[in-house]
């Protein structure tokens, strides 16, 4: 029998890569086309289960109700589509299940919970192979070699289990089970976590059914690479809303007006709980009186567009009120401090920093007045001379401890300096203009030598004065200007957005594009020469939102010092692979493919002199039908503050070379 069962299994999976290769793995838009206009090749077709139009007695819903709508959505290209079908969803779940609909949320965009609490899966993939293996009788090795074979481990779990003999049928999967035992594998650590969460998952997958096993494992892996961007599941979501209120008989928004509304308040909340608890009870209309900006909750921060020249500064903001501001180069800090007295230092990407910048915290209870109570300001934290009062590099700053840092110990000190007050004595004030809240800053908070002032600012639309604050700022160790809106509703601070209210001018910078690209790793190509025992070049991508896949931008070698280069290799071999993953957008047929792939993580700061059209590389090729390349790309810095998902995308990039294009004309 068990004989007879391996044979069985060995023979589907052959037949499975032998004519279906090309169609398990979809990530990219062509492959999706492919699948669309060969139906018939299709080996896994989900059978369409209507949601229970009423809750069952124990409120759960299964986990195939949600997988169904993943596989339609992964059939599809279309936006408005994958909205609909994902808001279709989540207007049913709100009918009938609505206390699973963050957990529904979450699982659409593989996440825990919100991503300031930083709950992360991390498990690696030989994990998911194990647990692979063991759960269908199969060894690593064969899941492996399937595995590369196919580029995609959600169609290996699939093949494996089509091929497995069950004995009984297990008890269906539900949304609630899947999602509390993620956060389970999330939350276990210690020395018997490993075998722990291999158990989970073996179990999961033992009760998965039809494409479940497919989107279980993209799960795990933390990419689910069906198309489904955050920016749909929250017009999704803004559409559910209005569905229900409408079903419910309560005033509502027209979609558009939810949409950005939705989008507003997600910017100032990034929580889906909190939001979808308050639209389920109060309604879509009243979302902004019930979620608020908060104390202890970071908010994505505002970002600037980058320019080329002060006349560009000065066309922008012709016959408006702005201010200049010197441009600090250190790391961005969030600083927030709760009425009831907690205190917390948040980065970039709203990274809990407090546990390593603890004399940031043991700056706050100094710098506020008795008229303080609780607040949020937007800082940059820059090492700092105390010996010379005097702002220190970068690289400075990026030797410090990340981990376990001691008040007592901090070697390099830092500087905060304050450009913006977000919140203050429970008033959130992101409407109102940069002149009252940076008043709000000068009334409410003190000064402290070499570790708290406001940034450097000087107000002017002489072209000589702002070149001259320019020199001074690059004189006293800045990177150059930050240009703002300083009156008026366009002068309001607006979260997670890259504004042309504010304009960064990088000195160092105005002869390349404007500004530094902060690109992924792909890739290597071994090294010769000098470079034989390390990586010689590398392969490096921006981030397509849209597709979420990582497209390739162009091969650098130039830049890093021979230390750089060691500890490159160090850090990435391991992660060596000889084929890229499947959301990795380059060109097969291209000469000087690169000897090693990675998975997207690393993100390098690089510079380039301009950026040209290529055959070859792919960012923005959706856009212009051609890549966007850099010439003579040269490397930087590490970027420890961004993920691959904050990396320069694709967009950015076409921006910048059309940005050129109008130039040159
Ligand atoms: N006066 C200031 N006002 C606003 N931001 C400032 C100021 N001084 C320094 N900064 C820093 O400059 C950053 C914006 O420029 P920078 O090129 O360093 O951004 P980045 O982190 O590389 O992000 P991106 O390139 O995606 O905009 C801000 O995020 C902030 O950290
Ligand atoms: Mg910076
Ligand atoms: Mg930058």
């Amino acid at each position: 029998m068990h004989r007879l069962g391996r044979f069985a299994m060995q023979k589907s999976i052959e037949s499975f890569f032998g004519q279906k290769r090309a169609l398990a793995t979809k990530a990219s838009p062509a492959a999706k086309k492919q699948r669309i206009e060969a139906p018939e090749q299709v080996e896994v077709k989900a059978e369409p289960k209507p949601v229970d139009s009423k809750p069952d007695a124990s409120g759960t819903l299964e986990y195939g109700d949600l997988t169904n709508v993943f596989d339609k959505i992964e059939a599809t290209t279309k936006r408005l589509e994958i909205t609909k079908y994902c808001s279709d969803f989540f207007s049913r779940v709100l009918e009938t299940h609505p206390h699973l609909l963050p957990q529904i949320t979450y699982l659409c965009i593989n996440r825990l919970g919100p991503d300031y609490e930083g709950l992360e899966l991390g498990i690696g993939e030989s994990i998911i192979i194990k647990a692979l293996a063991e759960s269908t009788g199969r060894t690593p090795a064969q899941i492996k070699k399937d595995y590369n074979q196919l580029g995609d481990l959600g169609g290996v779990a699939i093949a494996s289990k089509k091929s497995q003999a069950t004995m009984f049928k297990p008890k269906p999967l539900t949304v609630d089970i899947v999602f509390k035992r993620l956060v389970e594998i999330a939350k276990s650590s210690g020395q018997q976590s490993q075998s722990k969460k291999v158990n989970i998952i073996k179990q999961l997958l033992v009760s998965c059914r039809g494409v479940e096993a497919k989107y279980l494992v993209r799960s795990l892996e933390g990419k689910l690479r069906i198309g489904l961007a955050e920016k749909s599941v929250l017009v999704a979501l803004s559409q559910a809303f209005v569905q229900h209120d409408l079903r419910l008989g309560r005033e509502t928004l027209a979609p558009e007006a939810a949409e950005d509304l939705v989008k507003d308040v997600f910017c100032q909340m990034p929580n889906y709980e909190t939001i979808i608890e308050a639209a389920i009870n109060g309604g879509v209309k009243h979302l902004p009186e019930v979620v608020k900006l908060t104390p202890g909750v970071p908010l994505k921060p505002m970002l600037a567009k980058p320019t080329k020249s002060i006349t560009e500064v000065l066309d922008r903001f012709s016959g408006e009120k702005f201010t200049c501001e010197y441009k600090y180069d250190g790391e961005r800090a969030q600083v927030h401090c709760t009425a009831s007295g907690s205190m917390h230092v948040y980065s970039r990407n709203m990274e809990d920093m407090s546990q390593r910048y603890p004399d940031i915290i043991d700056i706050i209870p100094k710098i506020r007045t008795p008229k303080t109570v609780d607040f949020i300001l937007d800082c940059e934290a820059v090492a700092w001379d105390t010996a010379q009062h005097k702002i220190l590099p970068f690289q400075v700053l990026s030797t410090r401890k990340r981990k376990d840092v001691e008040s007592g110990d901090i070697k390099v000190k830092v500087h905060l300096f304050v450009f913006d007050i977000l919140y203050l004595n429970g008033e959130p004030l992101l409407t109102k203009a940069l002149s009252e809240r940076r008043q709000l800053i000068a009334d409410n908070f003190n000064l402290l030598a070499d570790q708290f002032s406001p940034a450097v600012s000087m107000t002017s639309e002489s072209i000589e004065e702002i070149q001259h604050f320019l020199d001074q700022s690059v004189k006293d160790s800045c990177e150059g200007l930050m240009i703002k809106m300083y009156e008026g509703q366009e002068s309001g601070y607006e979260p997670s957005k890259r504004s042309r209210n504010w304009l960064k001018l990088k000195k160092d910078y105005l002869d390349g594009v404007g500004d530094s690209l902060d690109l992924v790793v792909l890739g290597a190509y071994f090294g010769r020469g000098k470079r034989t025992n390390v990586y010689g070049g590398f392969l490096l991508g921006a981030y397509n939102p849209d597709t979420e896949e990582y497209e390739t931008v162009c091969k650098i070698g130039t830049g890093f010092s021979e230390a750089d280069l060691e500890r490159f290799h160090q850090l990435l071999s391991p992660l060596a692979d000889p084929k890229p993953k499947s959301y990795i957008d380059h060109d097969p047929a291209a000469n000087q493919q690169p000897d090693v792939w990675f998975e997207p993580k690393h993100v390098w700061e690089v510079l380039t002199a301009d950026l040209s059209l290529s055959p070859v590389y792919r960012a923005g090729h959706h856009e212009l039908g051609k890549g966007v390349s850099l010439r003579f790309p040269r490397f930087i810095r590490e970027r420890e503050d961004k993920g691959p998902e904050d990396s320069t995308t694709s967009d950015q990039l076409v921006q910048f070379y059309q940005r050129q294009v109008s130039i040159a004309d």
